[in-house]
């Protein structure tokens, strides 16, 4: 198993290209399910999950060509769903219980096919994670849904699902995005309200609109789409990474520095810059040759001010930057109060932190961080994704070696981590038995 060995203690310092969301390229994937001709996406992000979602769809019948970018940190993928429906429909649970973004082909195939099999993710380190919100919105469009043997079972008795207006009960990234692509082929109009409005749905929006689905209310929280008979091929770019982003603006905020983020959308990033500005790193945004460029200084040494971060939805503090920050938290002065709002389970960082020398408790869904602490390396593991990027961050601060074990879990969401790293001046070594 690989893992990450860090001798910190050495401030980052140059430029760092930022890749395409993970977490807008995958509905983006599911979506090419709806597409009558081929759709090509760019800037997908060389990590395991986009390769398993690619698998998802082979899996259902599609091809997918695919091509790397010249660093190898982006992929380009030509998807064509043509011979889907003699692939039997079925998500298998072997791919999907690595990846809970999988459940996001079950809306496209019913709207497509009339038809699903899509195995139940379950559960994950981070909370329960919940499908109702999905199966309810798909039910009330007319699939008629049961579970058998850890499978979503899903027909469409009339054929075609139908347009309905609904209201999530509450704010869901993964059941917006699903009845978004479900709603581009049903009868009809559907209006969705109370829809999450983070930048990756927008992003899904924008490319179901170039596939030629007629979508009102793009970024704000009520969606009305217009369904089609069929929908068209596309050639679309994937916004880039806000977490992947942020999690660069943590590294710096934490372990001090001078860094260029090459392409960003600093909109996207507003939650994170703010807090880190209000803690006293220093910003300044540029025109870049592939896009905005986002310059972060932090002195190292210069001290920063403990702020409390609460995360919500979108425009909120993002759940995915909460463990980050935390470690950000440990080398600034005073107390932070972190309150996770979103997921139940979302802290197993912390206690590694704690290995480190962090000085934080935590409170059922709050976490108090006491700064600064002087960290020292020692072997932690990584629970979650985010939880691996937080350790590596705590590593590049802390003296001597930390070693992060585990580190499939930080695979699955960021490209060429520590190659980004180094190139930052990071002293940072993948050992162990190859990439995931
Ligand atoms: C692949 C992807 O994009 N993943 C992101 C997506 O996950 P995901 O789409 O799974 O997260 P949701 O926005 O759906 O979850 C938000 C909350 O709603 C609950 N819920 C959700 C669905 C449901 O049917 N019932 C229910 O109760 C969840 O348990 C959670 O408490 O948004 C999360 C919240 O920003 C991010 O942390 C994840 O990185
Ligand atoms: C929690 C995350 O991803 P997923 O929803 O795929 O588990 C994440 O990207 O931080």
């Amino acid at each position: 198993m690989d893992r990450l060995v860090i001798q910190g203690g050495v401030p980052l310092q140059g430029r760092v290209a930022v890749s395409g969301a993970k977490n807008a390229a995958l509905p983006c994937i599911g979506a090419a399910l709806l597409g009558g001709d081929p759709v090509t996406l760019r800037h997908l992000p060389a990590v395991s999950d986009i390769r398993t979602m690619l698998r998802v769809l082979q899996a259902l019948g599609c091809t997918a060509e695919v091509t790397k970018d010249e660093e190898g940190f982006e992929l380009t993928a030509v998807v064509d769903a043509s011979g889907v429906a003699a692939g039997g429909l079925q998500a298998p649970y072997e791919l999907v219980k690595t990846m809970r973004a999988s459940i996001l082909v079950l809306g496209p195939l019913l709207a497509r096919y009339g038809k699903a099999s899509v195995s139940l993710p379950g559960g994950c380190a981070i909370g329960a994670r919940p499908v109702n919100l999905h199966l309810e919105a798909l039910e009330r469009m007319g699939a008629v849904i049961e579970i058998d043997k850890g499978y979503v079972e899903a027909h469409v008795p009339a054929g075609r699902l139908k347009g309905i207006d609904h209201t999530f009960e509450k704010v869901s990234v993964g059941a917006t995005e699903n009845i978004l692509m479900a709603a581009c082929l049903a009868t009809g109009t559907t209006i969705l309200r109370n829809a999450a409005m983070e930048p990756e749905i927008s992003d899904l929006a924008e490319m179901l609109v170039s596939m030629g689905a007629p979508i009102e209310g793009i970024g704000t929280s009520t969606l009305t789409i217009r369904g089609v008979d069929a929908l068209g091929g596309c050639d679309h770019g994937i916004i880039p990474d806000r977490i992947e982003a942020g999690t660069f603006l943590c590294a710096v905020a934490a372990a001090g520095g001078d860094v260029l983020l090459e392409r960003v959308e600093p909109a996207h990033l507003r939650s994170i810059t703010d807090l880190l500005e209000r803690c006293g790193c220093v910003f300044t945004e540029r025109e870049g040759q592939a896009g905005l460029n986002l310059r972060i200084q932090r002195e190292a040494g210069q001290k920063l001010h403990a702020k409390d971060v609460t995360t919500t939805p979108y425009p909120g503090f993002p759940t995915d930057l909460q463990a980050q920050v935390m470690a950000v938290m440990t080398q600034a002065t005073g107390i932070s109060v972190i309150r996770e709002t979103i997921f139940e389970n979302r802290f197993q960082h912390a206690m590694e932190l704690e290995r480190l020398g962090a000085n934080l408790r935590i409170d059922g869904g709050t976490a108090i961080v006491a700064g600064p602490s002087a960290l020292t390396g020692c072997t932690v593991m990584a629970t979650d994704l985010r939880a691996s990027a937080t350790l590596v961050i705590a590593g590049l601060v802390a003296k001597g070696e930390t070693t992060v074990d585990r580190i499939y879990h930080l695979d699955r969401g960021y490209s060429g981590l520590e190659q980004k790293l180094k190139g930052l001046g990071a002293r940072i070594e993948r050992v162990g038995g190859g990439k995931v």
